[in-house]
């Protein structure tokens, strides 16, 4: 099977993104690990599939793969990719496209060349993704990791985020804590994890070990997460920037009952062929 794709990144966390829609593309677990695979493969974060739409409404379905081949229902850097791509493939021309996902329809905007806002919905009460969240009152929680207690907040954006704050990031035990929460049985379908440095109530700083892709650059619903864990705790303002190792994203998040904006940019690197 010969697979079109284009290689696209969001402030440096990156996709193989592949038009299902024009080719008849089945990919197994084991070919999306190795098309994720940085030596033997094309090397990715994650992997995105563009689909005919399930709604009347939505223009197209788009699914997300983590490098370990594992499906996962939001990508929030990966939808501006998947935005850009469609644009750029000349799939749609509208400004603003209803997408299709596992975690509901989000809606993407373009503004200007740069930068695309994604509408990335409500954050959920997903207690079969965070068992913990069965307690909605509770903000923070605790998990024992060895000698340690770590406290952190949760939330699913469609995914599952624990959100720990941190006095400074580039200390912070990534390395370590980030495997032992991210597969901790709390966590019945594994988590990503963010941690979060508060600058000011306007901005934050933010390295997350992914779910499945370990750390990534950038990752756009852990910065949802973040800001929604330092809203509801008062902590931060409604409107954050978000500093990442790969750039800077805007998110925007009005309280409860309100859906998270999330507003940065997408890049295509190349386009590629490879036979599988
Ligand atoms: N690792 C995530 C999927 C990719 C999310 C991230 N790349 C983003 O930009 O939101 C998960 O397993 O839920």
């Amino acid at each position: 099977m010969l697979i079109e794709f284009t290689k696209m990144q969001g402030l440096g966390n990156d996709f193989i993104v592949i038009d299902a829609v024009n080719q008849a593309v089945e990919l197994t677990p084991e070919q999306i690990r190795f098309l994720a695979d940085r030596h033997f493969g094309v090397g990715c974060d994650q992997l995105l599939m563009v689909e005919k739409p399930v709604s009347n409404n939505a223009d197209f379905k788009y699914r997300i793969f983590n490098a370990d081949g594992g499906e996962v229902a939001q990508c929030g850097n990966g939808a501006r990719c998947f935005a850009r791509f469609v644009r750029d493939k000349k799939l749609s021309h509208k400004d603003q496209i209803i997408v299709d996902t596992d975690a509901g329809q989000l809606l993407l905007r373009f503004d200007g060349e740069e930068s695309i806002t994604v509408n990335m919905g409500v954050p959920r009460h997903a207690p079969e993704q965070i068992p913990l969240l069965m307690d909605a009152e509770a903000l923070e929680y605790s998990v024992a990791l060895g000698a340690e207690k770590i406290e952190f907040y949760a939330v699913s954006m469609g995914n599952p985020h624990a959100v720990i704050r941190v006095q400074d990031i580039d200390t912070a035990s990534l390395e370590t804590l980030g495997p032992q929460l991210e597969s901790h049985k709390i966590f019945p379908q594994r988590v990503n994890v963010g941690f979060m440095q508060i600058l000011s109530r306007k901005q934050i700083n933010l390295r997350v070990y992914e779910r499945g892709a370990a750390e990534t650059l950038a990752c756009g619903s852990g910065a949802c997460a973040a800001v929604v864990a330092g809203i509801e705790q008062n902590l931060l303002d409604n409107i954050v920037r978000v500093n990442l190792p790969g750039g800077e994203l805007t998110i925007e998040w009005l309280g409860r009952g309100h859906p998270v904006f999330m507003s940065g940019p997408a890049v295509s690197v190349y386009e590629g062929q490879i036979q599988l």
